[in-house]
């Protein structure tokens, strides 16, 4: 097999072992994704059946990359693998055998979003409070402790007798009994449900288990207990198994990850090989040296030594700003710099953060500097309201007993039905122990809804009841169509005709254009297949490598891809690695795998950013610099300090260049029109009226008696007040 040429040695080696169960522990950039591709060409042209290989994955982009990438080494065959996410395989295999746990196959899957809202729903039904958990925090630890595979009953077992406690079993009980009902999953379910399709079913375990011969997992250290189980129950025969994976990337803890599957893979299979890569073929050697420096300072790792043939390469550069703003304008100027120096394209380039909310800042210097950007995990395109509306329309229409999606659209676009007569037809159904759509063909019955607003839920009924005629009569795209033209909503949004009532207008034709493409490509895909696919596809799935901008994403995104040149920005205590005074030591070692990952994404060269302060929760913070940096080995970097160094203050004019000037006097414009008695509107804190005004430029101060959250004290500059 002449591929096997591309391969090293140590890396032809664990391609080629087929003798019991592997695990290849792998460095950054030593060739990981390399291996499992090829490994599993190798055993097709070997004479295994692509259709009994089963190859789960981190991301569904991940996944589609490797199998483009084996058809093009083996042939089309490649395209009967079993090759996706842990939740897109598993979901394949509820649908098919739903009935064996009590579920339609046309099951509805809810994202974070909706689970959300589900929890809200049950604690207004319940009427239960928890004095220190939102909805948020509830869908979260129950979702913590589902993916621990604790359900409540066992949860019942081990909590306190504290009312807080008993109140959270009663929401999270209900919680799942309402899933059931709806006929829906959580992302957490689709992991649980096939754990106990395979326990309680032992021919449908068997079937799969003589159907998958081979089983081959990517991104092994991240990988929670009830995948892990999910792994044991079906791994053939013990040992046709290959896990690859590198501790030292370890980084979803928070999500129920655990490392332990990795370290402990020796005794939970008997007679393991363990292969070891440490030739890195992605990084120069500055690069390497500097991660090692950080990462050796984790007493939890699997001993390893990366090396590599690259070049040298330059030292890090390590930029001190003077705020976020000065950060982001820094780091625009030097992409500049960078493209034009180093004859890079815009996607040769990535803009690191630990937190989301770090990329305004990053976006607007962008943006005035015109360099075109993509980023990856804001609000994905599948979660935007509008999109979410349209799908929500399409899942009532497969799935009837959806409450959520069926409350979601209920009275949108408007239609005359109000939360009240929702919340009667809702007691109505439970009073009766029927579903809501069962009770809106009943809606006379409900003598509590006044007769106008029955006639109207009739009327939605009878067009959701034509649409579930029509759903197997037209494609999905017809469908959909036909349904967004009966619906107005095109219209509405052009009629509106702001920037964002365009914009949703936009991503209305572009979610009809990607059902038509579906349609396209799966001209027997259903409606409840194409639902279930477009419910578990994350931001990064839908990344561009190609389009010609800077991408700029969170380092837990950045996994498995790399750049020639990467910053990593925000590093400061408290933000990169996040929270540390309060953290225990495990969680300061998952920081600073998370700092690992993103040094080793690079190939050429490294930025690392940090501010001296930073607007944080509506207010200035003084930042203090990282430790990751103090880390460092100090042979690997030079310090710069831009316009953000103390001096900067002092001598402002004298050291900002035209086009800082430009954004101070931007400040300067929106102070000067500042009075005691202007009304004016915060991000955070929203509207208020200006008490008094003290000092002047850089250190003026505003005080604000704020509708709703009380009198603040607020640094004018980072305050960004918009008058009103
Ligand atoms: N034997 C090899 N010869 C040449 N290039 C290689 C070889 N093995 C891997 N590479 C290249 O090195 C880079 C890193 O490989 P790959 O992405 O497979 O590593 P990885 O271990 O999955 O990385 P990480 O875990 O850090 O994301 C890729 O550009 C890949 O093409």
């Amino acid at each position: 097999m002449k591929f096997l040429n591309d391969l090293n040695e140590e890396q032809r080696k664990a391609v080629e072992y087929n003798s019991g169960p592997h695990m290849v522990v792998a460095g950054a950039g030593s060739g990981k994704t390399r291996v499992l591709t090829y490994k599993i060409a190798y055993l097709i042209e070997k004479g295994m059946e692509p259709e009994s290989i089963l190859a789960l994955t981190f991301t569904n982009k991940a996944a589609r990359e490797m199998k483009e990438r084996i058809k093009a080494m083996i042939g089309k065959k490649a395209e009967k693998l079993w090759m996706g996410t842990f939740h897109s395989i598993f979901a394949r295999i509820l649908r098919a055998e739903s009935k064996h746990i009590n579920y339609r196959p046309n099951f509805s899957i809810y994202d974070r979003e909706d689970s959300v809202s589900l929890v809200s729903n049950v604690m207004q039904d319940l009427n239960i409070n928890l004095e220190n958990l939102t909805p948020n925090g509830v869908q979260h630890k129950i979702s913590f402790l589902k993916n621990q595979m604790i359900l409540p009953e066992d949860y019942e077992k081990e909590m306190s007798s504290s009312a807080a406690d008993r109140k959270f079993h009663e929401v999270y009980k209900e919680y799942q009994n309402r899933l059931f009902m709806n006929n829906a999953m959580d992302f957490d379910d689709l992991l649980l449900k096939p754990i106990e399709l395979f326990t309680n079913n032992p021919k449908v375990l068997s079937k799969y288990k003589k159907m998958f011969k081979y089983i081959l997992v990517d991104e092994y250290q991240d990988t929670n207990k009830a995948q892990y189980e999910l792994i044991k129950i079906l791994s053939p025969s013990r040992d046709k198994i290959c896990v690859v994976g590198d501790d030292a990337q370890s980084i979803y803890s928070w999500r129920g990850a655990e490392i332990k599957n990795m370290l402990n893979f020796k005794k939970d299979f008997k007679d393991a090989k363990i292969f070891r890569l440490e030739q890195n073929y992605r990084s120069t050697k500055m690069i390497l040296a500097a991660a090692d420096s950080v990462i050796k300072n984790n007493a939890e790792q699997i001993a390893k030594t990366l090396w590599t043939e690259n070049n040298d390469g330059e030292q890090l550069t390590i930029i001190r700003a003077s705020d976020e703003k000065d950060e982001a304008l820094q780091i625009a100027k030097r992409i500049k710099k960078e493209v034009t120096n180093r004859k890079l394209s815009l996607n040769d380039i990535a803009i690191l953060y630990r937190l989301n909310s770090q990329s305004r800042a990053l976006e607007d210097a962008l943006r005035r500097e015109k360099i075109p950007y993509k980023i990856i995990g804001g609000v994905e395109f599948y979660r935007r309201k509008e999109v979410k509306d349209v799908l929500a329309y399409l899942r009532v229409l497969s799935n009837q007993d959806d409450e959520e999606s069926l409350l979601r659209i209920m009275n949108f676009p408007q239609r005359g039905i109000g939360n009240t007569s929702i919340s009667k037809m809702i007691a109505f159904a439970r009073r009766l122990n029927i579903s809501l759509f069962t009770t809106m063909a009943r809606v006379f019955e409900v003598i509590e809804v006044k007769e106008r607003i029955q006639k109207n839920v009739k009327q939605f009924k009878l067009m959701l009841d034509k649409y579930i005629e029509l759903k197997d009569k037209l494609s999905i795209s017809e469908l959909t169509s036909a349904l967004v033209d009966e619906l107005g909503i095109l219209k509405m949004y052009k009629e509106e005709n702001t920037p964002e009532s365009m914009a949703r207008y936009d991503n209305i034709q572009e979610l009809l254009r990607a059902i038509q493409e579906y349609n396209q490509e799966n001209p027997k895909g259903t409606l409840d297949e194409f639902l279930a696919e477009v419910s578990l596809v994350a931001g990064i799935d839908q990344y561009d490598e190609k389009a010609n901008a800077v991408t700029l994403m969170t380092v837990h995104s950045a996994k498995g891809l790399e750049f020639p040149v990467v910053f990593i920005t925000g590093l400061e205590e408290d933000i990169f690695p996040l929270s540390p005074r309060f953290d225990s030591d495990s969680k300061i070692e998952e920081e600073r795998r998370l700092f690992y990952v993103a040094l080793t994404r690079a190939q050429q060269k490294v930025f690392l950013t940090y501010a001296r302060s930073r607007y944080r929760f509506g207010e200035v913070a003084y930042q203090s610099r990282s430790r990751f940096i103090e880390e460092l080995d100090e042979a690997t970097y030079v310090e710069v300090n831009g316009p953000g160094s103390r001096r900067a203050g002092r001598k402002k004019k004298e050291v900002i260049d035209e086009y800082y000037q430009e954004s101070y006097d931007d400040f300067d414009q929106e102070r000067r029109s500042l009075r005691v008695g202007s009304k004016v509107s915060h991000a955070i804190f929203g509207v208020g009226k200006i008490l008094a005004i003290t000092g002047s430029g850089d250190t003026q101060k505003v005080t604000i008696a704020f509708e709703n959250h009380g009198t603040k004290n607020l640094l004018t500059k980072f305050a960004n007040l918009k008058l009103i």
